[in-house]
């Protein structure tokens, strides 16, 4: 039983969160959704600071809450991880001591991340000996994932963790939670509001709007349907994944190839064989029915035009498919009359802008 099993309903006077989920037991899953949508009493459910009726919440082979047969794990008896918008560290311990009060709360048996582990995870070695008030938000935050993940827990549940800090800082944190996600096998369920972190964050997404689940699935596949309103922010993208393959050291570029195709990125610091995740903005794809050809735009894509919709002034979004992986198209209504946008037609994709993520 591989999977996290949440169903539920949370009912507050003026507020309603209904919930029925099957999600994969591994990796990063996204709750994103507008103020109010229900992101954090979701995790509140799971973690039984709530108690859902009908509820059942299971994790794995692990059931916490089946009001079928009157069950419900109290919080403290729930092998959890939470981490919370502020660190909420111990002020009167210093960063090793905050680190071994949660360790020392679990039998030895169930002792699965080392200390060491976890401090090596989030990089805090050097800060072992400091007091939390002498630390940056950042690295407050880095320690405070570290106590929840010593704890060795079965899902980490994490309620806007960088929502408390500058862009700079949260780019510095982002890498940690890759990190942690590439390296132990404790799936994680993360609150945010900010399409940019759960692009490059999660492997899954679950969209609520005002206390329903609108969709879930796949991340890329979430933020290319045209049928969520993922599709329509501003900086609405595809993320795609892909591995480097080859240097080309006289034009100080990397070959980055993915299922549909090749990427060309420059060189910077990857490795052959590094796996490498990139946000496509929908505004960096420009579309072209002929192959161009002496274009300083370097990657072009073989699509095919999946769906794409109706005219809102004067712009259209377009979902293609590149062989298996999606990709959006922000064009002006005019540009698909030119097209002459069909469902099932052939078109090149030129990708002017990439972001790398990791
Ligand atoms: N203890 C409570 N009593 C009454 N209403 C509550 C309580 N906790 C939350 N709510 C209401 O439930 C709704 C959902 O709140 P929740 O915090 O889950 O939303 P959210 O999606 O996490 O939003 P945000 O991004 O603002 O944190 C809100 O309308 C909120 O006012």
């Amino acid at each position: 039983m591989n999977s996290l099993f949440f169903k539920g309903k949370v009912r507050y006077p003026d507020y309603e969160l209904n919930f029925d989920l099957s999600l994969p037991g591994s990796g990063i899953t996204a709750l994103f959704g507008a103020s109010g949508a229900g992101k954090s009493t979701l995790l509140r459910a799971v973690a039984g600071l709530v108690k859902p009726e009908n509820g059942m919440i299971r994790i794995k082979d692990k059931t916490w809450q089946d009001d079928s047969c009157q069950l419900f794990i109290p919080t403290h008896k729930r092998s959890l991880g939470f981490v919370f918008q502020d660190a909420r560290l111990f002020s009167h311990l210093s960063v090793t001591d905050n680190l071994q009060y949660g360790m020392k709360r679990i039998d030895t048996e169930n002792r699965k991340i080392s200390l060491e582990k976890a401090v090596e995870l989030l990089g805090i070695g050097h800060l072992l000996d400091r007091m939390p008030e002498t630390l940056s938000g950042g690295e407050k935050q880095r320690v405070s994932i570290a106590r929840a993940l010593a704890t060795s827990p079965q899902i980490m549940l994490m309620d806007e963790p960088l929502a408390a800090l500058d862009m700079k800082r949260k780019s510095e944190i982002i890498p940690y939670l890759q990190r942690l996600n590439e390296e132990l096998d404790i799936p994680v369920l993360y609150v945010s509001h900010v399409l940019e972190e759960v692009s490059s964050l999660a492997d899954h997404l679950v969209l609520l709007d005002k206390g329903q689940i609108v969709a879930a699935g796949k991340t890329n596949e979430m933020l290319t349907r045209l049928d969520l309103p993922l599709a329509y922010y501003d900086t609405a993208s595809a993320v795609i994944e892909g591995n480097i393959v080859e240097e080309d050291l006289q034009f100080y570029l990397s070959t980055l190839s993915f299922p549909g195709g090749q990427i060309y990125l420059p060189m910077g610091s990857f490795r052959i064989g590094q796996k490498v995740r990139l946000r496509i903005q929908a505004r960096d794809v420009s579309l072209t029915t002929e192959k161009p050809e002496n274009t300083s735009i370097l990657n072009i894509l073989d699509t095919t035009v999946v769906n794409f919709s109706d005219n809102t002034q004067g712009q259209v979004m377009v979902e293609l498919d590149a062989k298996g992986t999606r990709l959006l198209s922000r064009i002006t209504s005019k540009s698909a009359s030119i097209l002459k946008l069909d469902t099932g037609k052939p078109i090149f994709a030129q990708v002017k802008g990439i972001a790398v993520i990791d």
